[in-house]
Formats: structure tokens, sequence, C-alpha cells
């Protein structure tokens, strides 16, 4: 890790540090906040014949892309996605890299909540200790990203247990067969390829299309990053891989529901 994912992981432990200091909000019994997490892997895996789920996501920049659209709130754009066909929601929570925060996370599963739309959503953080999954279901996440190039195979197996300890489901994010492997002896269920290396941030679709076809049907595989029109859904979707992941070309869009509704459309029906 020596590019600017070296520079985030660095940021994290000084913030883990900090987190570990305030105290944890918890219902008046004492125990950690009970609201029912939405099945993840049922939100994510598809049937044969059945069409490409869609996770969406809300970033307010990103170290390759730079600034995206603010102009709709955290809340806004969530029931905008819900409501056009996410089947789950990604939120940044990091703020240094990516303009992200725990609130937006907050806010976003109230607005949901709040519209009887029972859609789950995914914590995007840097995670390399427990106490960021505390946090992540206290803010109502029902998944949470693992990165697996951050944490050695021991250390991510115990996130992928102590997750689900806390009623979360991991998504464990890979880019190499020797993390694809770490991942399945970690038993995680959801399994994310990055198409593009966080590291150097340079894309490899190949080795990303390699890897996904390399994870075992009882898993649920998703495609991570790079998307960027209704076209690319397409290709996806025709490739039999469970779900797909667009964050910045929807975080173009000051209104993203168009072409959300256009990338449905092609999830629906790819060879049209
Ligand atoms: O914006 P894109 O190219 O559609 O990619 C989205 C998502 O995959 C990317 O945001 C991402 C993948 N893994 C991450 C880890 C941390 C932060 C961000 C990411």
């Amino acid at each position: 890790m020596s590019g600017v994912l070296g520079k985030i992981v660095a940021s994290k432990e000084a913030e883990v540090a900090e987190l570990r200091h305030q105290p944890r909000s918890r219902g008046t019994s004492g125990a950690p906040a009970t609201r029912r997490p939405i099945d993840v892997v049922a939100a994510l895996r598809r049937p044969v014949g059945a069409p490409l789920r869609l996770i969406t996501e809300h970033k307010r920049r990103s170290p390759s892309a730079g600034a995206l659209s603010t102009v709709l709130s955290p809340a806004d754009r969530g029931l905008a996605y819900a409501r056009n066909g996410a089947s789950m929601i990604s939120v940044l929570c990091d703020a240094p890299f990516f303009d992200g925060s725990w609130e937006h996370l907050a806010t976003i599963r109230r607005a949901l909540d709040d519209a009887g739309l029972p859609v789950p959503l995914l914590a995007k953080e840097f995670v390399i200790d427990q106490v960021q999954l505390e946090v992540a279901r206290e803010k109502g996440a029902d998944a949470v990203l693992l990165i697996a190039r951050i944490v050695d195979a021991r250390k991510l197996a115990e996130l992928v247990a102590a997750s689900r300890a806390v009623g979360l489901e991991p998504l464990v994010e890979v880019v190499s067969d020797e993390e694809l492997a770490a991942a399945l002896a970690a038993s995680a269920t959801v399994i994310g390829v990055n198409a593009r290396d966080l590291d150097t941030l340079v894309m490899d679709v190949e080795r990303a299309a390699r890897l996904l076809a390399a994870i075992p049907p009882s898993c649920v595989a998703a495609h991570l990053s790079g998307l960027k029109s209704p076209d690319d859904v397409a290709r996806v979707a025709t490739s039999g891989v469970d779900a797909a992941l667009m964050g910045e070309a929807l975080m173009r869009e000051d209104d993203p529901a168009n072409l959300l509704t256009a990338m449905v459309r092609r999830a629906n029906s790819p060879k049209a």
C-alpha cells in the first residue's frame, strides 16, 4: 500500500483511536440499537433469469474523480435511488478522502424508513477495527464493506465474524486470487470484485471479469467500479454476476433518476 490507500489507512488508525473513546449510543436497556437489519443476501442474490441487482452509491468526491454532485441532499438522493430501482445503497462514510460521513448513512436510513422503502444500506468505510462495525450498525447500516487489501487474512476472518455478530452482512472487496481465497476462507457470502485497484486507481476490467467468474455460485458476486452507461450495465448483466455497483456516473448527475432508470431497463433486458 504505497499510494492513496496507505494514506487512507493511516488516517483510519487515528480515527479508530478516537471512536474507541466516544460513548456508543445504546438503548435505555443498555442493549445496542435494535433495528432489525434488512436481509442483504436476499436483496442481492440473482436467481437464474432474473435481472442484475443494482447497487447505487452516495459519494460526494473520490480520489480518482474529484468533486461530484452535491445538489441533492443525502436523504433526497437516497430516496431517488430507492424509488428508481436500487437493490442496495452504498454510502461513503470516510470524510477525509471521499467527503462522506456516518451522518449521511443515518439520514439516508431515516429518510428510507420514513418513506417505507425497505432498501438495505452498505456502510462504505475502510474498516480496520470492530469499533467501526458498531458505529455502522448504530447509524443504520445493513451491510458493511470489508476491503481484503487493507487487513491480513486472519483479521479479515475476525472482521467477517464480528460484522455478523453485530447484525451486519459483510461485503468483502477483492482484487486478486489471493484476496478471493482469503474472502472464501473467512466464509464471506457476499464478494465484490473491484475493477479499480484502490492503491494505484488503475482500472482492469479483464482481471475483474476473470475473478468474478471464479466466485463459487453459493456466494453473491458483485462487480464494483467503472460502470458508466446503461450499455456497461447490460454487459455485466450478460456475464451472469448477481449485482453491480455504480458510483461516479450516478454522482455526476444532479438528478440521477433518468440514468438509473435507463440502467435498470438494461439490467432487465440486456439484449434490448
Ligand atoms: O465510482 P465508480 O467507478 O462507479 O465505483 C464505485 C465503487 O466501486 C467505488 O466507490 C469503491 C470501490 N471500493 C471502494 C472502497 C472504498 C471507497 C470507494 C470504493
